[in-house]
Order: structure tokens, then sequence, then C-alpha cells
């Protein structure tokens, strides 16, 4: 392999995440955390762009970019390729979890893919295992929670973080039922945009307690505070039913159920899991961190032409079904 040094960006929903490996190893990192209250100013996430940018600039500390479009600014003024790993909006969904009982209505695939599959894989090599060759349910928990089913390398199923789909978030409401959303909506007390904030940015912890921080919420558990004990343990309890959704998809055949993101850091979470769902299968923890490595070896991967680089069209891989 040839000396690479890789600049790794990943803009999350409660922080910006930077890393440069040199020669593999990583060299700096940064993880510069945004309050709720800190990105509520923006209107939309493209809004975000000259913020962040700013911020990838000072951790560059010369003129040097949201995820692709802050990479490939950077890349081309440096004259290097830029590439996406695993994005959100991958797509490898089996054809029956596209399905909802409204015609012309259909699910999406929007993940956390990039740490998702980092962590299967990393699961794999931990365990001299292949992942093209494994059954697993792999959740990642952080201010978005992902909840997915992963069949021979491919995530077959899991909740839409970008609609609404699955548990309460830090930033997100989860599923609310049609009935309430439609009454949210003419209720004359929101904005379209208002919604879907509440579905993306403002929901969640956010609008249940004013803060993305779960350490917020755990110090507030820890002190007794009722409201906090009992939506974190919702918070529990909803994920965990998310994970019974992807057991029974995967035909309860699954050799691992892996946690991983920012809220893995917590002890309360994994017991919390545990006690609902280790009868699935044994539970490995991967808290935080894997997304930065996991975009330095994407790109190595294609350095090496180990695997073959795809051309982003923006057009999805799957847009309807013939009937
Ligand atoms: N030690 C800890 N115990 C509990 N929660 C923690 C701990 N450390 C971080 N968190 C929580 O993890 C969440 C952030 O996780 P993470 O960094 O994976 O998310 P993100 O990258 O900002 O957003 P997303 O995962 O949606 O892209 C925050 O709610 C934060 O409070
Ligand atoms: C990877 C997508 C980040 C989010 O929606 O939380």
């Amino acid at each position: 392999m040839k000396d690479y040094c890789i600049l790794t960006i990943n803009p999350g929903s409660t922080s910006t995440k930077l890393a440069i490996f040199d020669k593999l190893k990583c060299v700096a990192t940064e993880t510069i955390q945004h309050s709720a209250a800190e990105l509520a100013d923006f209107t939309s996430i493209k809004a975000q762009f000259p913020y962040r940018l700013k911020l990838v600039e000072a951790f560059l500390k010369h003129p040097a970019n949201l995820g692709p479009a802050l990479a490939k600014f950077l890349a081309d003024q440096a004259g290097i390729p830029a590439f996406i790993v695993n994005g959100p909006s991958m797509d490898e969904f089996q054809d029956l979890a596209r399905l909802t009982g409204k015609k012309g209505v259909f699910r999406q695939s929007r993940l956390h893919a990039l740490n998702l599959k980092e962590t299967g894989y990393q699961f794999a090599k931990d365990h001299d295992l292949n992942y093209h060759q494994l059954n697993l349910i792999i959740c990642h928990l952080g201010g978005g929670v992902s909840v997915s089913a992963h069949r021979n390398g491919r995530i077959i199923d899991g909740n839409d973080i970008a609609a609404g789909d699955g548990p309460m978030a830090p930033t997100r409401t989860g599923s609310l039922s049609v009935e309430s959303v439609v009454n949210l909506a003419f209720s004359g007390k929101y904005s379209k945009k208002d919604l879907f904030d509440l579905n993306y940015k403002t929901g969640g912890f956010v609008d249940l307690f004013g803060t993305s921080d779960v350490r917020e919420i755990l110090a507030k558990v820890k002190l007794g505070d009722s409201k906090a004990i009992l939506y974190w343990r919702g918070f529990i309890y909803q994920i965990a039913k998310e994970i019974g959704a992807m057991y029974s998809i995967l035909h309860g055949k699954v050799d691992a159920i892996l946690i991983t993101g920012g809220i893995a850091h917590s002890q309360e979470i994994v017991t919390g899991l545990k006690d609902y769902c280790s009868s699935f299968a044994p539970i490995y923890v991967y808290p935080g961190e894997a997304e930065m490595k996991a975009m330095e070896m994407g790109a190595i991967r294609v350095l090496e032409q180990v695997e073959k680089v795809k051309h982003y069209t923006g057009r999805p891989v799957w847009s309807k079904f013939e009937f």
C-alpha cells in the first residue's frame, strides 16, 4: 500500500467529527459538539454549509468542506479525489421492506450506514468471520437512532431515520401515529417546517428536555427525576422493540446484535437492551467512533483498487415497482 494522507469529515446531528490519517495513523482528531439551540437557527441542513466549512477550515488551519460537498470543495482545491463511503442514503433494502399500505408511498433506506457497516466488518474481523456470511442486527445510537438488519453483508431493512421511522432519538420524535401527525399538522400550531424539524432536529429529547445530550438525561435519571426515568426507559423499550422487528424478519437466525454510536458509551443503555434482547443473540458493544476509520478504510479500498469506485448520479438505485 502507498502512503496515504486522508482527511475524514463526519457531520452528525449533534456534532462534527474530523480526523486526519497519515500513513494509517490518526494524527489529528476533533469532535465539535453543536447544541440544539445553536443548530436551531439554521433553516435547513444545507444552510449549515458555511458554518460547518468554517469548522473544517479551523481544524485544518488553512483555507482548504456537509460531508460530500465539504469534502469535494476541499479536494478540488487540493487536486485530489474525494469519496463518499456508505452514505446514509445507500440502499440495499429488500423489496418487502419498501412496502406501505398507501399506493405510491414506499419506505426508504436512510440509516447510519457508514458506522453500521463498519461495525459489522469490525465484529467479523474480531471474531475471524466474514461480514458477508453473517446475519446481524446493528444499532447506531447517536443524535439519530438506526436499527438495521444485515443479511450476508446487505442492509435488507431498518428504520428510516430521515422519515421519523423507528424509536425516538435525542433529536427526533421517532414514529408517531398517522392520526397524531395529521392532528398536529392541522392544529394551526405548527408550520410544515416546524413538523419536519420535529421529525429530524427538534424532536425527541430536544422537545422533551431541551437537550440532545444523553449525558444530561442520565444525570437527571441519577437524581431520581421521574420524567427522565420514564422517558429513558421508554427510549430503551422502543429500541428493543425495533430490534425485535429485525429479529423476526431475519427469521430469528441472528449471529449477533451490535450496539454502536455515542450513546453506546452508556452502560445503562447496554444493560437495558441486554435485559430485553439477550435471548435473541449475543450482544456486543462498539461505542462511538468507528466512522472516521470507516471513511479512511473506504477511501483506501478504492485507492488500492480492492473496491471499484461508484459514481454518484443523484438518481436512487430504486424508485418504484412496475405496478
Ligand atoms: N458517555 C456517554 N454516555 C451517554 N451518552 C453519550 C456519551 N457520550 C456521548 N453520548 C451521547 O451520544 C450522542 C451523540 O452520539 P454520536 O456522536 O454518535 O451522534 P452524532 O454523530 O452527533 O449524530 P448522528 O449519530 O445522528 O449522526 C449524544 O446524545 C451524546 O450525549
Ligand atoms: C448519517 C445520518 C446522520 C443522521 O441523520 O443522524
